[in-house]
C-alpha cells in the first residue's frame, strides 16, 4: 500500500519536473517507511538529502498530500544507511556506508592485476614516440617511459613543452593574443610512474562565476574537492557545449593539487584515452596503460560521449573505472548529455556513471552572462562598463565560450587601436558577429510564423487559453523556439506569456511524441522548420 502511494507520488513528480531534475534528485530517493501520516524517504548521500530538503521537500510533501488525501501528511528525508524498501528503479543502492556512493548492481569482481610489464623496446619507443633511447624517461621502468611519452605526445597538441609551474604562482589571466596554454605538471609516484596532470591552472573555483544555471554543478564539484574519493564518486557533469564542464572539472583537480601538491591527478579528453589505448594495444603495452591509469588519485575524463561505438575502449575504461572506484580514487566525467541518453555506450557503463552524483549544467541566464563578462574583464585588467557588458550578454546567448571569444575580440581590437571599450566600440568590433546573431531565428519571429501558419493571433499564443486550436500551435512554437534558438527554457517560458519552464519542457516532449505518432503534426512541424530556416 505504502509503495503504491510512493509510486503514485513518483508519477506525479515525474510529470511536474523536467527529466533532468527528476532523474538527479527525485529518482534516487527510496521509500523507507510510510506509516500513517508520515512518508519517510532515504537519499543516497548527504548532498542529495540536503539539496532535496532545501529545494524539493515542500513540493514532494504537497504531492504526497494530494495522492494520500491526508491534509496533515508529512515527508521526511534521511540518509540511506540501512536496507531500504525494494525498488528496482533508479541507479542507487546502499553502499558500504552512508557516505559512499550507492550502487544499482553488485560491484563487479575486480579484474586480476596486470602482470608485470615488459620493457618498452627501442623500436617501440622510436615508432610510437619518435624518441631516441637517450630520451629522458626511465629506461628500466617501461610504464614510466611509455606513459610519460604518451603524455608528452598528448601535450604536444595542446601546449608547447613548458616547465611545470607551482599552481599558486600562476595568476589566472585572460590572454588576448594567444589562447591560454595548459600547464603540464609531472608528479612522481610509487613505482616511478610519472603522471602529467594536464590541468589548466586558470580553471579554478575562484575564476568560476556562480549562477542559477551552474550552482548545483559548482556545489557538487566543491564537495568533491573537499572530499575526493568520498561520497560523490564518480562525479558526472553534463550539459551543452561551452558551459563550463571542463572548467569545473579542472577546478576540482587544481583544488586537490593546491591542498596536496603530491596528488596524482590526470585530466584527459576521452578521445585521448582511446588513442592511447589503441597505441598501447598496437605496441603490446596494454598492461602499462592499465597500470598508469589505475595509479592515479583522480582521473578526469572529458566528453565521455566520444566513447560511443568504441567497444574495446569502453571495455578498458569499464575495468579502469571499477578499479578506481574500488580503490576509493576519484573519477570525474563530463558529457554533453545525461548518462542514460548517451547512445553507443554499453548499459553497464551508463549505469555506473550514475553511481555517484550526476549534475547538470545549463546555459547561463542573462545576469550570469553579465557577471561572467565582468569577471573575465577583471581578469584581463580592462574596464568594461556595465551597459556594455549587458549589451554583449544580451547579444551572445549561446554559451560561455562564445561570450568569452567575443570579449577577447573586443579586447584585442581595443588593444590594437588604443580605443576605449564602450558599447559603440563593441558594436563596431563585432559587427559581423552581431549581424549573424540578428539573422538567427528569434522567438518573436517563430511566434509570428506559427500564428500565421495556424491562422491564429500572436496574442492567442501568449494568452492563457487552453483550447486545442490554440494550445497545440503554442506547443509547436515553444518546441521550435527550443530547437532553433539559444534561449533557455525559462526564457522561452517567459516569452510565451510568462509561463514556467516546466510548461515549455512539457510542450517539447509532447510535440516530439506527436511528431512520431501523428502525421499532420509531423508535416506541420517540418513545414514550419523549413520556412523558418530557409
Ligand atoms: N561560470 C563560468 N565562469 C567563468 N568562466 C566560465 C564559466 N562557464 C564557462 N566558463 C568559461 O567558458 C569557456 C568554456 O568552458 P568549458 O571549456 O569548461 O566548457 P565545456 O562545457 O567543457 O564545453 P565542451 O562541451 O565544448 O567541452 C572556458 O574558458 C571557461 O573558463
Amino acid at each position: 500500500m505504502s509503495e503504491a502511494l510512493w509510486e503514485r507520488c513518483l508519477s506525479g513528480l515525474r510529470e511536474e519536473f523536467p527529466s533532468q531534475q527528476f532523474n538527479t534528485w527525485i529518482r534516487p530517493l527510496r521509500l523507507a517507511d510510510c506509516s500513517g501520516e508520515l512518508l519517510v524517504l532515504t537519499a543516497p548521500n548527504r548532498f542529495v538529502k540536503d539539496w532535496v530538503t532545501d529545494k524539493y521537500l515542500a513540493h514532494i510533501r504537497q504531492t504526497f498530500i494530494n495522492v494520500s488525501g491526508n491534509l496533515s501528511a508529512d515527508v521526511s528525508i534521511d540518509i540511506a544507511g540501512k536496507p531500504m524498501a525494494a525498488n528496482g528503479s533508479g541507479g542507487f543502492l546502499t553502499a558500504r556506508n552512508s557516505a559512499m556512493p550507492v550502487r544499482s548492481s553488485p560491484p563487479p569482481a575486480p579484474e586480476p592485476e596486470p602482470p608485470a610489464a615488459a620493457p618498452v623496446t627501442e623500436p617501440v619507443r622510436q615508432i610510437l614516440f619518435n624518441q631516441p633511447e637517450t630520451a629522458a624517461v626511465g629506461d628500466t621502468d617501461s610504464a614510466a617511459a611509455l606513459m610519460t611519452s604518451f603524455n608528452e605526445n598528448r601535450m604536444a597538441d595542446v601546449a608547447p613543452t613548458q616547465a611545470a609551474l607551482p599552481l599558486q604562482e600562476v595568476q589566472p589571466e585572460l590572454v588576448i593574443e594567444e589562447p591560454r596554454r595548459r600547464k603540464s605538471r609531472k608528479v612522481d609516484v610509487e613505482g616511478g610512474v610519472k603522471h602529467q596532470s594536464n590541468l589548466n591552472p586558470a580553471f579554478t573555483f575562484q575564476a568560476f562565476v556562480q549562477g542559477k544555471s551552474n550552482q548545483l554543478a559548482l556545489a557538487a564539484a566543491q564537495q568533491v574537492a573537499d572530499n575526493p574519493g568520498g561520497g560523490y564518486n564518480p562525479l558526472f557533469i553534463y550539459g551543452g557545449v561551452g558551459l563550463g564542464k571542463t572548467h569545473l572539472m579542472h577546478a576540482v583537480g587544481c583544488e586537490m593539487l593546491r591542498r596536496n601538491p603530491n596528488a596524482r591527478i590526470v585530466y584527459l579528453h576521452s578521445e585521448r584515452f582511446v588513442a592511447d589505448m589503441v597505441k598501447a594495444l598496437q605496441l603490446n603495452a596494454i598492461n602499462d596503460f592499465k597500470r598508469y591509469y589505475r595509479s592515479v588519485d583522480a582521473l578526469l575524463i572529458d566528453d565521455i560521449q566520444f566513447f560511443a561505438g568504441k567497444e574495446r575502449s569502453q571495455e578498458e575504461f569499464f575495468h579502469t573505472f571499477n578499479a578506481l572506484l574500488e580503490g576509493g580514487q576519484q573519477l570525474i566525467l563530463t558529457s554533453d548529455r545525461y548518462p542514460k541518453e548517451i547512445s553507443g555506450v554499453e548499459e553497464r557503463l551508463k549505469s555506473r556513471f550514475g553511481w555517484g552524483l550526476t549534475v547538470p549544467i545549463e546555459p547561463p541566464e542573462l545576469e550570469t552572462r553579465v557577471a561572467i563578462l565582468m569577471k573575465k574583464a577583471e581578469e584581463a585588467r580592462i574596464r568594461l562598463p556595465d551597459d556594455s557588458a549587458f549589451f554583449l550578454a544580451q547579444k551572445i546567448r549561446s554559451n560561455v565560450r562564445e561570450l568569452e571569444g567575443a570579449l577577447k575580440r573586443v579586447i584585442a581590437n581595443a588593444h590594437f587601436t588604443g580605443s576605449e571599450i564602450n558599447t559603440p566600440f563593441i558594436k563596431e568590433s563585432l559587427k559581423d558577429l552581431l549581424a549573424l546573431q540578428d539573422k538567427q531565428v528569434s522567438i518573436d519571429n517563430i511566434q509570428r510564423v506559427v500564428a500565421d501558419y495556424y491562422k491564429i493571433k500572436i496574442n492567442d499564443l501568449l494568452s492563457k487559453r487552453r483550447s486545442r486550436s490554440v494550445a497545440r500551435p503554442r506547443q509547436v512554437a515553444m518546441s521550435l523556439s527550443k530547437e532553433l534558438t539559444n534561449h533557455s527554457l525559462p526564457e522561452i517560458g517567459s516569452a510565451f506569456g510568462g509561463r514556467d519552464h516546466t510548461t515549455v519542457l512539457h510542450a517539447c516532449r509532447k510535440i516530439k511524441e506527436l511528431r512520431e505518432s501523428n502525421n499532420d503534426i509531423s508535416e506541420d512541424y517540418k513545414n514550419l522548420l523549413r520556412h523558418l530556416t530557409a
